[in-house]
This record gives C-alpha cells, sequence and structure tokens, in this order.
C-alpha cells in the first residue's frame, strides 16, 4: 500500500513483461491494453530473443565470425516495432540506430581482440530491455497514456562482483524515491535485467534475471502487488509445454514456489521470491495472452483444503547437468574430504545442484551445470593432482548430456512408498536413474537420468502427482468401420467417468485404408470421420508410429480393428517401440506358430502387451477366463464351442425346422453374415478361433491342422457372390437332406469347433444329444465349454453374444483399461 500527502491509494501495482509477451507487435499491443490508463509501474524484458542474439553476437565475434546476419535480425526487428507501435517517434528511432552503431563497434572490438571480459558482455546484453522499455513507453504515449521511460542502471545499484550479485538498497532506495515522485499520474516503464555496478559501469543482475528487477522494484516501491506476466497462465504441477496433463496451481507458497523454481520452474526466478516473502507483498503469475484467466497466487499461508490429494504439488526439470564423479580408495575415511571438494569447487564459481556420497565414502558424486564442467574438471585435477599420481584418487569423472527431475511436494514428507511412486514408473519404462537424491527435509526427490529420456521421465512422474496416481493412456485406432466407429463412440462416452477414477484416456490418431489423422485428443471432436476423411496425410502404420513415439506417456496403445492381414504383420514393429497392441482381428494369431511365438517374445523383451479377447466370442470373458484357470495351476483337456453367431443362428433355425438354405438367407437378410456368406459358411472363420484357442492352451497348432467341413456346394466354392446368391437356391433340397441324415435320431445340429490338448482341431456340423448344453443355444449366441482338470465332471460353460459391433467394441475397450492394471 502507498500513501500520497495523506491520501490512501488502495492499490500500487508492480508488473513484469517477460520475453514472450513482447515478442511482437501484437504481443506489445496486449500489453498496452493490459496495462491501461491506470498509473504503475512496468517491469520488462528484452523482446522475445533478443538477449540470446546478443550473447550469440559476442560469441562469434569471440570466434572472429561474421555477426552482420545476427545484427540485421535484431535491427529490422526492432526497427519494424518501432515503426508499428509509435511511428512518429523520431527520437526513439535515432537513439536506437546510435545504439546498433555502437554495438557493431564494440563487436569489431572483440573480433580484433579475441576477449570480451564479463564488463563488456553484461554491457552489450543490456541493450535488449532498453530498447523493449523504450518501444512500449513509445507505444503508451502513442495511445496518450502519460508513461516514463526509466533506465534502471540509473536508479538501482549492485555490487556484481559476486553471484548472485547484491543489491545496494539504500542507494537505490534513494535514487529511486526521487525519480518516482508522480506515481499518482504517471505510468513507468523500466528496464529489467539491468543495473549499475560498483564501477558505475551498466551491468546485469544475472542471466533471466528480469523477474528479479521486478521484485526489487516491488520492494523500493512498496507495491501492494507484483504481476509477472508471461506466456503461461500462472505456475503448474510441471512445465505445461512438455508436460501436457499438468494441472495449473492455484495457489502457492514463497517456500513452495521457491523450491519449484530453484528446481528448474523457469515461470519465476528463484531470486524473486525472497524479497517479496521478506515484505509479505504477494506475487500473481499471469498469461498476458489471455489476461482474463486466473493465475497462480504465491502468498505467505495457503488454503491447506486438499493439500493430502497430491503427493507431488510440483516436477521441474533441469536441462544440460553433467555428472562428475571423484572416486577412489584414497578418499574413504579421509576427513573432510567432501568439504575439500566442494571448496575446490566454490573457488572456481561452480555451483553445485545436487551431491550424493555413497555410504562406503568411496565416491563422492555431485551434479553442476553442464557448461561449467570444464571449469570444475581442471580446477579439480589442479587440487588433487598429487592424489591422482599417487592413485588415491582414480580419476575425475566427468560426463555430461543429464537431466535433473525434482519432485517437490509436503505430500512426499514421510510417506512411505513415496520414493518408489516416484521412480518405480521409470523402473518400468527401463528408464536408467543415474544419481538419485531425496532433500533432507524430505519435499522433494531429486532423479537425473539421460537427456534423452528427460520428457518421458516428466511425463511418468508427474502420473504420479495425484493420490491415487494417475493412469495415462494414449491409443491409435486403425480401422473406422462398425467396431472402429463404435469403439470411438464408447470412449467418448466414458472419457469423463474414467476421468473421475484416474484414467485419462486420450484418442490420439485414428487411421482408416487410405487417410491419417493425428491430435492431442480426437475424443474432442464431434465431427471426427468427416475431419479424416479431410485429411491431407495418407494412411501410413510408419508415420502413425512415429506420431506415437513423439509422445510421452507411459501406455501408447494401437488398436487394430480391421480385418487386414498387412496390418497384423505390422504388429511386431508397433510392440518393438513399446506401444501395447489390442485387436479383434484373428490374423496375427492365426500365421504361423513362428510369428505367433515372436510377437509374445517381442512384448515381453519391450515390457508391453498384446491382448485379443475379442479374437473368439467377442466380449466374452474366454481368452482372460483361459488364462486365469492356467495360471492358478489347472489343465485344459478340451474346448468345444460353437463360435460363430452366423452359423449359431442358422442351426437354430434348422433345429426348428426350416430348410437350410431359408435358414441362410434369413441370416443374411438380417445382416448376420459376411457380405459373402460363404466366408462363414467353408468354416474357416470358426477354424481361426479353434487355433486361437489351442494356441492358448498351449498346442502348437497350425491353421492347416485343422479339419474344416466347408458348408459351401463345391460347384459354388470359386463363383461370383452374386452367382452364389442365385444359385444356392438350387441345392436346399440336397443340403437339408445331408443335414437330416446326419441328424438321424439327435436333438439337434450345429456347427462346433473343437480342440484338445492332444492336439486333435476340428471343426464341422455336429448331431447333439439332448443333454448337450448346446441344443438350449439361440438367435446367435455363441456357446463354450471348457473341460479341464478342475471342470472335469461338467465343463465351465461361457454363453451369451459372440458378434455384434457393440460387445465387440466393449471388449477391445476392455482390453485397453487391462493395460493400464
Ligand atoms: N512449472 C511450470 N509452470 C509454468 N511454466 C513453466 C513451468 N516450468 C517451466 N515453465 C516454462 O516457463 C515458461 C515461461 O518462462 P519464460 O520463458 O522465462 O517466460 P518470459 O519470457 O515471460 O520470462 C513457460 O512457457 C513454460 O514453458
Ligand atoms: N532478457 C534477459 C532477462 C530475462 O529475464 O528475460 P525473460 O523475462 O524473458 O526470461 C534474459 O534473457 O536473460
Amino acid at each position: 500500500m502507498l500513501i500520497f500527502e495523506g491520501e490512501l491509494l488502495m492499490e500500487y501495482i508492480v508488473h513484469k513483461f517477460g520475453g514472450s509477451s513482447l515478442a511482437d507487435e501484437v504481443k506489445i499491443e496486449r500489453v498496452v491494453n493490459i496495462i491501461g490508463t491506470t498509473p504503475q509501474s512496468v517491469v520488462v524484458s528484452a523482446s522475445g530473443k533478443t538477449t540470446s542474439l546478443l550473447k550469440k553476437s559476442i560469441e562469434l565475434a569471440l570466434e572472429n565470425k561474421d555477426s552482420t546476419k545476427v545484427i540485421a535480425q535484431l535491427t529490422e526487428h526492432h526497427l519494424s516495432l518501432i515503426s508499428a507501435l509509435c511511428p512518429e517517434d523520431k527520437t526513439l528511432k535515432n537513439t536506437f540506430e546510435s545504439d546498433v552503431t555502437h554495438l557493431k563497434q564494440m563487436l569489431t572490438t572483440i573480433a580484433l581482440s579475441g576477449i570480451c571480459g564479463d564488463a563488456l558482455e553484461y554491457f552489450i546484453l543490456g541493450f535488449g530491455e532498453l530498447w523493449s522499455a523504450q518501444i512500449l513507453t513509445g507505444a503508451l504515449q502513442h495511445k496518450g497514456i502519460n508513461t516514463e521511460f526509466i533506465d534502471a542502471s540509473k536508479v538501482l545499484f549492485i555490487d556484481d562482483n559476486h553471484k548472485p550479485v547484491s543489491v545496494d538498497w539504500q542507494r537505490s532506495q534513494q535514487a529511486v524515491d526521487q525519480k518516482f515522485n508522480d506515481r499518482k499520474h504517471k505510468t513507468y516503464i523500466i528496464t529489467g535485467f539491468i543495473a549499475q555496478n560498483q564501477e558505475g559501469v551498466r551491468s546485469i543482475l544475472g542471466m533471466n534475471c528480469s523477474d528479479y528487477s521486478s521484485a526489487i522494484f516491488a520492494k523500493l516501491l512498496q507495491a501492494s502487488k507484483l504481476v509477472i506476466w508471461t506466456d503461461v497462465a500462472g505456475v503448474y504441477s510441471a512445465n505445461p509445454q512438455v508436460v501436457k496433463t499438468a494441472r495449473q496451481l492455484k495457489q502457492l507458497s514463497y517456500k513452495e514456489a521457491l523450491e519449484l523454481a530453484y528446481f528448474g520452474a523457469s515461470v519465476v526466478h528463484p531470486l524473486t521470491i525472497n524479497p517479496m516473502m521478506e515484505m509479505g507483498i504477494p506475487i500473481e503469475i499471469k498469461s498476458s495472452y489471455e489476461p482474463q484467466k486466473q493465475g497462480t497466487e504465491i502468498i505467505r499461508a495457503l488454503d491447506k483444503t486438499n493439500l493430502e490429494q497430491y503427493l507431488i504439488k510440483g516436477l521441474t526439470s533441469i536441462s544440460n547437468v553433467a555428472l562428475m564423479r571423484v572416486q577412489g580408495a584414497g578418499i574413504i575415511g579421509v576427513s573432510g574430504m567432501a568439504a575439500k571438494v566442494f571448496s575446490v569447487l566454490e573457488q572456481s564459481q561452480v555451483s553445485v545442484m545436487m551431491i550424493s556420497q555413497s555410504s562406503s565414502e568411496y565416491s563422492i558424486c555431485f551434479a553442476i551445470e553442464a557448461k561449467l564442467a570444464k571449469r570444475a574438471t581442471k580446477a579439480l585435477e589442479r587440487h588433487f593432482k598429487a592424489e591422482i599420481e599417487r592413485g588415491d584418487i582414480e580419476h575425475i569423472y566427468c560426463e555430461t548430456g543429464y537431466a535433473m527431475i525434482t519432485a517437490v511436494g509436503d505430500g512426499l514428507r514421510a510417506q512411505p512408498g513415496a520414493l518408489a511412486r516416484v521412480i518405480k514408473p521409470l523402473a518400468d519404462a527401463k528408464i536408467n536413474i543415474h544419481a538419485i537424491t531425496q532433500g533432507s527435509s524430505e519435499r522433494s526427490i531429486t532423479v537425473t537420468v539421460k537427456k534423452e529420456d528427460e520428457d518421458l521421465a516428466l511425463n511418468l512422474i508427474h502420473q504420479q502427482a495425484k493420490n491415487p496416481p494417475v493412469q495415462e493412456i494414449v491409443i491409435a485406432l486403425i480401422g473406422v468401420g462398425g467396431i472402429g466407429a463404435e469403439l470411438v463412440n464408447q470412449l467418448k462416452q466414458q472419457q469423463q467417468v474414467l476421468h473421475k477414477q484416474n484414467i485419462n484416456l486420450r484418442l490420439v490418431a485414428v487411421m482408416s485404408s487410405t487417410k491419417l489423422l493425428c491430435a492431442d485428443d480426437l475424443l474432442l471432436e464431434s465431427e471426427l470421420l468427416h475431419q479424416l476423411k479431410a485429411s491431407d496425410c495418407k494412411a501410413d502404420t510408419n508415420a502413425l508410429a512415429k506420431y506415437l513415439q513423439s509422445i510421452s506417456c507411459a501406455h501408447k496403445v494401437l488398436v487394430d480393428a480391421t480385418a487386414s492381414v498387412g496390418i497384423a504383420r505390422a504388429y511386431v514393429d508397433f510392440l518393438a517401440q513399446g506401444i501395447h497392441v489390442v485387436t479383434p482381428n484373428k490374423y496375427a494369431n492365426t500365421q504361423s506358430m513362428d510369428y505367433y511365438r515372436k510377437l509374445r517374445q517381442v512384448a515381453r523383451n519391450h515390457n508391453v502387451t498384446f491382448k485379443y479377447e475379442t479374437n473368439v466370442c467377442a466380449g466374452l470373458p474366454l481368452i482372460s477366463t483361459l488364462e486365469t484357470l492356467q495360471k492358478t495351476g489347472d489343465k485344459i483337456h478340451k474346448i468345444q464351442g460353437v463360435f460363430s453367431g452366423t452359423l449359431s443362428y442358422i442351426f437354430n433355425e434348422v433345429n426348428k425346422g426350416k430348410s437350410f438354405v431359408e435358414s441362410l438367407m434369413l441370416a443374411y437378410d438380417k445382416g448376420y453374415t459376411e457380405p459373402d456368406p460363404r466366408e462363414d459358411l467353408s468354416g474357416m472363420d470358426v477354424a481361426r478361433k479353434v487355433v486361437c484357442l489351442a494356441r492358448e492352451i498351449g498346442v502348437s497348432l497350425e491353421l492347416s491342422d485343422v479339419e474344416v467341413q466347408n458348408l459351401t456346394p463345391e460347384n459354388l466354392r470359386s463363383c461370383s457372390k452374386e452367382e452364389f446368391l442365385k444359385k444356392i437356391n438350387s441345392h436346399d433340397k440336397e443340403l437339408t437332406q445331408q443335414l437330416k441324415v446326419l441328424q438321424g435320431k439327435a436333438s439337434a445340429l450345429h456347427f462346433v469347433g473343437e480342440v484338445s490338448d492332444i492336439g486333435e482341431a476340428k471343426v464341422s456340423v455336429a448331431s447333439l444329444v439332448q443333454n448337450s448344453p448346446f441344443v438350449s443355444l439361440d438367435g446367435a449366441d455363441n456357446m463354450v465349454l471348457i473341460y479341464s482338470k478342475r471342470y472335469a465332471r461338467s465343463p465351465m460353460v461361457i454363453r451369451g453374444a459372440g458378434a455384434g459391433v457393440e460387445v465387440t467394441a466393449a471388449g477391445v475397450f476392455g482390453d485397453i483399461l487391462a493395460i493400464s492394471n
């Protein structure tokens, strides 16, 4: 709060806009609208990537390489902002052009001398903030808003001899009090990042330190609030650019924010927190792209509700980490060895991010920023030269290419199993953990992994954040015919219900025989099939696999809802890439025994599952029952079943007295048969199911080993479908007669498939005695009888609809869900 001459000004806000909020003309216009006409102080970073480009120009000059392209890029960018936002401000244009001239001269000096001291580097890096602050001032003035530009290097005094720099609060306070004397009527636009050092030269607070600048000014101006505007709507449970399911944190305590920022949440710089905590000034983090959206509040006291709901509050990562190890028998029991190592590092200005020492004291392992690795190695080698020569220290090991991931949260404290929950998903995904530490507060756990595993590891640990953990499943669907389309409907219907049970399902790709469509979540689309038709992307299983590879998720599932042999042959490739496969397509399981074994071998090697409950009897729990029976020690002797819904229907009609062809045509008209009914009559579909079941009970059986009765009259087997439909009637008498003979005195007929544990397999019309369970069949139901050691006297019976898109899609859905268990 601020008091002006007896008047109480309720709110004085200091704002900070980061480079992402000032990256182009449209974004700066948004900033102008956010600032509006209320007098306040605004700290700004350089526009977009300006600081990085300035840094690049120095690096090029140091290598005596041409930096004109980089300078031209910077010039063009800023001149276009000036002409768009404050065209009449000729002074600004002249100042900018003279800065560029000076910059070029400085770069020439660097190129000629081959050196660039810290002071010169900091001076050059500071141009970006000077330009952006003047442009924003110009843009506000252009709108008639009373605005003044403040060069922070005239009012903010620091000592930059040590890192982090220290602020001369007293001197800065005096200068600020003098300079900001019209706070009631004016908006001040202040350069972030820069300050004046002890030698009176423009310097910087440190990389990415505009947030820190804004906190310093908020303190000096006794602001009631600091609002940090960036490109995300606050602090998230993890970087939302990497973890798509990261949730926004509405409130954080200063301490939590500090911990998250320290371990790499770049949305707020860690140095920002202390001055605000000390003054009790709340920080709000908001998106300048969506200013109306609620942001994150960083305050002292927290709303304690739902605290136990999360094991992990936030997850951060620092990329480009080097792991170092000082190792050797000579350091065992040598007192103060660790102290020596770390004091050498301190003297070389290398800050250590994580330490782990083995209890045998044989090695000291620590993590540092990769760019400091050479410096640290040299310093340690120099200091321990004698020990290395004597062999007391084997070597100073240093390896770059690591990322350090930290989970932060009160939930981690003294909670049994917390550590296991963080590391188990990484082990499951075969991600190697190279170092691990639990903070002494137990509020944080840090794991170091290879950089290439960073994004996946973040996503996997993030799924453990909630109590109980969330299961993430992404699905790619091939085939959008009856079953595929119905599966999409069922997934859509259940998505929210499952979400409440901590299962997050996303459909990320759909492929037809011609087109491929990929997106974040296609279940949110109302016109999915139209969109697929309109997609520019051609159907391609390799492209689909590549897309799935780009997604970080523990469970990626390919659903093949086609009847294509080609797709079935691609399963091994998907499994080998860590993608589970679920399918009603029988082809994969009925190819050669070699392929059958290979599929399982590859799935085992890559820790993924191949599920196909709907290969036999659609959604009926047959495959899973056989698995459970055998796993629990039962021995299956024989399986018999009416496995074809179509033939079940036809024979039920025949049993009621209808002729064979009459029954067949009835099934055809009702849509129970395949488009060409001969596919049902040939018995091959049933034979494939028998092969599947045989293999499930451990019998090595090829399709050619099955004795198959083909019900299609021989002379109609190779003609066209139309001719078959025309001519089949003429065979009715003979077919019906054959069946009558077969039936003899039996009660009923059915088309039965059977397989025994000694490898006998056949599919044929069977005449059934009165007490056969098959006699009770009705409609198009399937029925399976399992004879086993435990079910010897009377078989286990599974009965129900064994075909139809709804039950089949539901069976596929069940397989998908079983994967997450
Ligand atoms: N936990 C987190 N919550 C929100 N953003 C995060 C988090 N961790 C990392 N980030 C990253 O921080 C970025 C914002 O910081 P930064 O790029 O420095 O913004 P600015 O340019 O506004 O200073 C976001 O775009 C996001 O990628
Ligand atoms: N421009 C400076 C300061 C800064 O903090 O920028 P940003 O707020 O865009 O992260 C840098 O890049 O280091």
